[in-house]
């Protein structure tokens, strides 16, 4: 069974607690994992919500082995299997209850009485399923396909999703009921890039990890390295992390491990300050991601007010801005406005839709940054207009929190 490590009360030095393979560092993280014990001891069905690799099967699996539960942990995928099949092997079936039922067979249900039953993604069970679900969870037994008698059941239900049900509930794709069934104990998994401190203690885990594997001394990251990986925005969360090392220790070829060993997939294209020019090609290794270049000599524009500008952006700025102060802001503001514009073919409609701003903001802040100055090239929208709402699916809204 897992074992979390207490720490004394007194301890002030950054510490990982280390269960089995679980990282938690940053103090949200902390308390997030006492969130989720104090769940573990109850019997209460958990519903764990986070984007994809933010760890929502660890946090089951977790759950699971700080619950007390003798029984076995059963994990189900409920996006892979068809409607019929899944129908049979959740609440399982009779011999001869359809067409190749030749046996007898137990379901999930059954198989993790005693223990814990984790429905991964669970916005992906049709309909028809979650009413036998939500019946299921209230009665505390199962009738298998076939059969009349009801087994009972002691079985912890965690549900796990990357999607809003709220808004499946919405679309109509999610039973009401369940959704409220399931919501009412809750852990919300944040995204990697707002766990900023659980980053390098969960690199240095996986380099552990798969040294070990590997069968190789471990390799320390260089600063530079720790640098790339503490400044890159993870869409792809823990899971992502996980890979960028495992890779990095396959091309390390030194004895740490480099910066363009990271293959980190770029979110921003690189940036060049002079206004006009062309972006150059992306840096090789370390996902393309270079540090802004230097000033060059383009004339700063009539600023407009850094607050206006702000409320507009995406919240991640605000992450930043708190952590690296104007400069950083700027540079960010920068490099995002310069990306989107040269994105759309410098057409400012098409930038606006992508940053979800108004045209007249990206006018702005394309001035503000010196990139309307000479040798520029203004291009409009052929009458398209836009809106102050987000456009859907900008590609620079990835790490908003
Ligand atoms: N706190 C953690 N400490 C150590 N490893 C972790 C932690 N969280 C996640 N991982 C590792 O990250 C990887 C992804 O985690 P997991 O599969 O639990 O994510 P998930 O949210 O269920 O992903 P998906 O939504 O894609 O199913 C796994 O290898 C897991 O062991």
């Amino acid at each position: 069974m897992a074992k979390i490590l207490t720490l004394p009360d007194s301890h002030t030095a950054p510490l990982t607690i280390r269960a089995k393979a679980l990282v938690f560092h940053d103090p949200q993280s902390r308390l997030l994992l006492d969130h989720v014990e104090r769940l573990a001891r109850s019997d209460a069905t958990v519903l764990v919500t986070g984007e994809t690799g933010t760890g929502k099967e660890l946090i089951a699996r977790h759950i699971h082995a700080t619950s007390g539960r003798a029984g076995p942990f059963v994990a189900v995928n409920c996006g892979a299997f068809s409607e019929t099949l899944i129908d049979a092997e959740l609440f399982g079936h009779e011999a001869g209850a359809f067409t190749g039922a030749s046996h007898a067979r137990a379901g999930w249900f059954e198989s993790a009485n005693g223990g814990t039953l984790f429905l991964d993604e669970i916005g992906d069970l049709p309909m028809a399923l979650q009413v036998k679900l939500l019946r299921v969870l209230q009665e505390r037994q199962v009738v298998r396909l076939g059969s009349r008698r009801p087994i009972p059941l002691d079985v912890r239900l965690v549900a796990a999703t990357n999607i809003d049900l709220a808004r499946a509930v919405a679309a109509q794709h999610f039973r009401a009921d369940l959704y409220y069934r399931l919501s009412v104990a809750g852990v919300r998994l944040p995204a990697l890039h707002a766990r900023q401190a659980d980053i390098l203690p969960l690199a240095e885990h996986f380099i552990g990890v798969y040294c070990n594997r590997l069968g190789i001394r471990t390799i320390p990251l260089s600063h530079d390295a720790g640098d790339a990986l503490r400044r890159y925005s993870w869409p792809g969360n823990i899971r992502e992390l996980e890979n960028v090392i495992h890779y990095a220790l396959i091309v390390c070829a030194g004895d740490e491990i480099q910066a363009s060993d990271l293959k980190l997939v770029p979110l921003l294209p690189p940036v060049d300050r002079r206004a006009g020019a062309a972006s150059p090609e992306p840096a090789p290794g370390y996902g393309g991601y270079r540090p802004p270049v230097a000033e060059a000599a383009s004339p700063p524009s009539a600023p407009v007010p850094a607050a206006d500008a702000r409320s507009r952006l995406p919240a991640v700025f605000d992450e930043l801005l708190r952590e690296g102060g104007d400069g950083l802001f700027d540079a960010v503001e920068r490099a995002l406005v310069h990306a989107a514009f040269e994105h759309a073919q410098r057409n400012q409609v098409r930038s606006a839709r992508a940053l979800g701003v108004t045209r007249n903001m990206v006018r702005t802040l394309l001035k503000r940054h010196g990139l309307l100055a000479a040798g520029a090239i203004e291009l409009d929208g052929e009458g398209e207009s836009v809106d102050d709402a987000a456009s859907a699916g900008s590609p620079f809204t990835l790490s908003a929190a």
